[in-house]
């Protein structure tokens, strides 16, 4: 039986145009500074967000971190939205290794009211100096929504007023910039960071940028090689990158598309999909006891992630057009299993 796996887009494989890159690349001692495929890699990568330099990590949890660490002194806060990423996901890095604390405001449907992140700036000092914003777009745990860019443009104007940098976790901003209809750089502009990854939807086996002013570059070169995130011949890994960016968003739309064929279906089967939260690649589901459907879904060959008490499937390149329809019928059939 075909396995459908519906946990994530980063189990998306390399595609054969990748290995054929990957086996083919130049590549030098990045550490040195002297991989040409990373160095091309991190310029187009930088190019297409508009910002003015790129650095390769091997994950945007890193990407991600290494932002953090540039924005924050110790004790410093950082604003985000509630389920973010940095929060929920990256196991208590932004304390230990930017020595910071996080402040989550509301966001519904990932989306933070700016009065609402307004007021939740610190000024007192007695409280934990506020020291940066941070935005998510896709936002993953709300559903893979998307932060339209009149939305980020006003936490960003928040951000200004206060004198506040902002960071974008744009781990599927791809996704993001699909579904709105506008480009990536579209949806950058205005961040002093902003974190992509190429190892999600858009297909590469490993890695993610970090796009900021060029001038933070070197201390964020530091935080890497303090982190262990200095790559030797990286270019193997940068070739893909290349093809993940310039090949990867062809197949976003598709991915959209499934993700809503699935979210219909099981609508039908009467299972509690809010449909104004898929907007992209991702269905949550709420399924009582969902750890125990998600290894009912394993027996009968669908692989899903139980995210606390809702069921996440994720739709992705590497799925065949009947997987969908393949899938809820075995969605189905878990379902009326006692
Ligand atoms: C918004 C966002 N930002 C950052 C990351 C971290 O990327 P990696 O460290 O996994 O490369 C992720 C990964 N997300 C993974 C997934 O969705 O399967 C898990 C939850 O960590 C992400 O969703």
């Amino acid at each position: 039986m075909r396995i459908i796996d519906l946990r994530s887009d980063t189990v998306t494989k390399p595609t054969p145009a990748m290995r054929r890159a990957m086996a083919e690349a130049e590549v030098g001692d990045d550490v040195y500074s002297e991989d040409p495929t990373v160095h091309r890699l991190e310029a187009l990568a930088a190019e297409m967000l508009g910002l003015e330099a790129g650095l390769f990590m091997p994950s945007g949890t890193m990407t991600n971190q290494v932002a953090l660490m540039l924005h924050l002194q110790r004790g410093q806060e950082v604003i985000a939205p509630k389920g973010a990423h940095i929060y929920e996901y990256e196991p208590g890095s932004l304390s230990v290794l930017a020595g910071g604390v996080i402040r989550l405001v509301e966001a519904p449907y990932g989306v933070p009211d700016p009065e609402a992140v307004r007021s939740a700036i610190h000024t007192s000092p007695h409280q934990a100096p506020t020291g940066l914003i941070a935005l998510e777009n896709t936002h993953n745990s709300a559903g893979g929504t998307v932060v339209p860019l009149e939305a980020g443009r006003a936490i960003q104007q928040v951000a200004e007023e206060a004198g506040l940098p902002t960071h974008l976790d744009g781990a599927r901003l791809f996704n993001a910039a699909t579904a709105l209809g506008v480009a990536p750089a579209e949806l950058a502009k205005g961040f002093r960071t902003v974190s992509i990854c190429l190892s999600k939807g858009l297909g590469a086996p490993v890695g993610s940028v970090l796009l900021m002013p060029k001038d933070y570059r070197a201390e964020a070169w530091r935080y890497r090689k303090m982190l262990g995130g200095g790559m030797r011949q990286a270019g193997v890994l940068a070739a893909a990158g290349i093809l993940a960016l310039t090949e990867g968003p062809k197949g976003l739309a598709r991915d959209h598309q499934m993700a809503r064929a699935l979210a219909e279906g099981l609508l039908r089967m009467h299972v509690e999909v809010d449909l104004n939260s898929v907007q992209t690649n991702m269905v949550y589901a709420h399924v009582p006891r969902a750890a125990d459907f998600v290894e009912r879904l394993r027996q009968a060959g669908v692989l899903a992630n139980a995210m606390g008490s809702r069921v996440r499937f994720v739709t992705h390149r590497d799925l065949a057009d009947e997987d969908i329809p393949a899938a809820l019928e075995r969605i189905e059939s878990a379902l009326h299993v006692v």
